[in-house]
């Protein structure tokens, strides 16, 4: 017996009559599960889901033929299922091959209805976009829209997902908010931050980078220094992790590169920050995606147009944690490549001074000094997870029955017990291993080797 050939109402009575038709059913559709009140596909049944979804009767509770794998039905299966129960309906997307409008029968969404064919568009709207600057969700511009020469080329959409990469750093970070890394500091204040706000002073030989590589353990504060090159160069900030290139838009990640440039060149003067740098600019090897291949040459293909032309004022900044990692021609394209070290004993006084600045506390300076003392080895985010942990201390140390109605003046200030016991809490997350690696790639390629 050939269950495709059954009309639906011969299935149905042997459905409701022979109970014996539902395994002859599973046998000779091995693609149908036979379900408590239907039979379903979960594959390629097409045909017979049709003829059965509208007309079928459920089947009565004493009828269940105990199917373990029954129940498993895919989100999409289900939601037709719903559907055809609703609406009475064929299958939805059926309907919208034929009739090539909208789907009928499926739920009204909230907002604007989407295609779930779509590819992915990021949910965060653009800071920069005023109202009437809308842009259109497919891949090419409208006819009637004004665009910048720059952008023509570009998908719109993936304008859209750069755009909304923007950071917005209008609470300003001051160069002194950065503890310690003096070197670091003056290099790129004289190399970067002066040309980019006098790019007329600084022509032919004096022109600056425009590859800046930051690289050092984990938490130095390696982001922070982006931020404010931004900062206090007045340009647009644009931070992107690499990883977000590769892996969330496959496939887009080479147009992705293309699209940051362009809108980069479209804000003027841009900042464009790039944490985990190499996972995007990784050496090459055998077993290395094509993919990944053609992003990478795409980044140093305009990593190249934005270092020769002239009148660009775009800086990239590079991030990571793995320099040794990095692609010859990459490391090249960055000129400039600064260690950001751990904290010297100057700047982790800094970091606790300012931590606890605005903090209850009775700490003498000399408390202070100890703490300094104490963290060497502390990274900067070390540094800050310390003193929260310490902070925590007075509230450890209240009753709970009287957490509720405790006044927040009669919580005690942070002490150096809570320090001493903090310790014990959070470690260091850097290995002596790890820094020696830092300190070998820097005695060879960094820009200053007196770490
Ligand atoms: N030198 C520093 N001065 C002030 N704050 C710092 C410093 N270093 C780290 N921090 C603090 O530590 C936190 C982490 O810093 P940041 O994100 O800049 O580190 P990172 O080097 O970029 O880390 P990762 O390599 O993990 O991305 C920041 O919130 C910052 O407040």
């Amino acid at each position: 017996m050939n269950l495709f050939d059954q009309t639906p109402q011969v299935v149905k009575q042997d459905i409701n009559n022979e109970p014996r038709v539902r395994k002859i059913a599973k046998n000779f559709a091995p693609n149908c599960c036979v379900s408590k009140d239907k039979i379903f596909k979960t594959a390629s049944a097409d045909s017979l889901e049709n003829k059965l979804f509208s007309k079928t009767e459920p089947l009565k509770e004493t009828e269940q033929i105990p199917t373990p794998n029954s129940c498993f039905k895919t989100a999409y299966e289900e939601l037709q299922i719903q559907n055809k129960k609703k609406f009475g309906v064929r299958s939805a997307s059926q309907n919208q091959l034929q009739t090539g409008g909208p789907i009928v029968g499926q739920k009204k969404r909230l907002g604007i209805r989407r295609n779930y064919q779509n590819k992915f568009v990021s949910p965060m709207l653009s800071n920069n976009l005023s109202d009437d600057e809308v842009i259109p969700k497919n891949d090419v511009w409208p006819s009637d829209q004004v665009v910048d020469e720059r952008l023509k080329n570009i998908e719109p959409r993936m304008v859209e997902l750069i755009r909304s990469e923007i950071m917005d750093i209008s609470a300003t970070v001051d160069w002194d908010d950065i503890a310690g890394l003096e070197f670091a500091k003056t290099a790129i204040q004289e190399a970067v931050v002066w040309p980019l706000l006098r790019p007329d002073i600084f022509t032919g030989l004096r022109r600056p980078p425009k590859g800046i590589l930051l690289f050092g353990p984990p938490g130095t504060g390696k982001t922070l220094i982006g931020k404010c090159v931004a900062s206090q160069s007045k340009s647009t900030f644009f931070s992107i992790s690499a990883s977000s290139l590769t892996s969330k838009w496959i496939g887009d990640g080479e147009k992705m590169v293309r699209a940051l440039f362009a809108v980069a060149r479209c804000h003027q003067p841009a900042v464009i920050f790039i944490d985990e740098i190499d996972s995007l600019l990784s050496q090459r090897s055998e077993t290395e995606h094509e993919s990944s291949r053609r992003i990478k040459t795409e980044f140093l293909v305009q990593l190249d147009g934005a270092t020769t032309d002239n009148d660009e004022r775009i800086l990239v900044i590079g991030a990571t944690n793995r320099p040794q990692e990095l692609d010859e021609a990459a490391r090249r394209r960055f000129v400039k490549r600064l260690y950001i070290p751990l904290p010297e004993f100057q700047a982790r006084l800094q970091l606790v001074s300012r931590l606890m600045a605005p903090e209850k506390h009775i700490l003498s300076y000399e408390n202070i000094q100890e703490i300094a003392k104490l963290s060497d080895g502390y990274s900067g985010a070390d540094m800050k997870n310390l003193c929260s942990e310490a902070s925590l201390g007075p509230i450890r140390s209240i009753d709970m029955s009287m957490i509720h109605c405790i006044q927040s003046t009669e919580v005690r200030p942070v002490n150096m017990d809570d320090f001493l016991k903090a310790f014990s809490r959070v470690k260091a997350s850097v290995s002596p291993n790890d820094l020696d690696q830092y300190l070998k790639w820097n005695k060879t390629f960094g820009s200053c080797s007196s770490f």
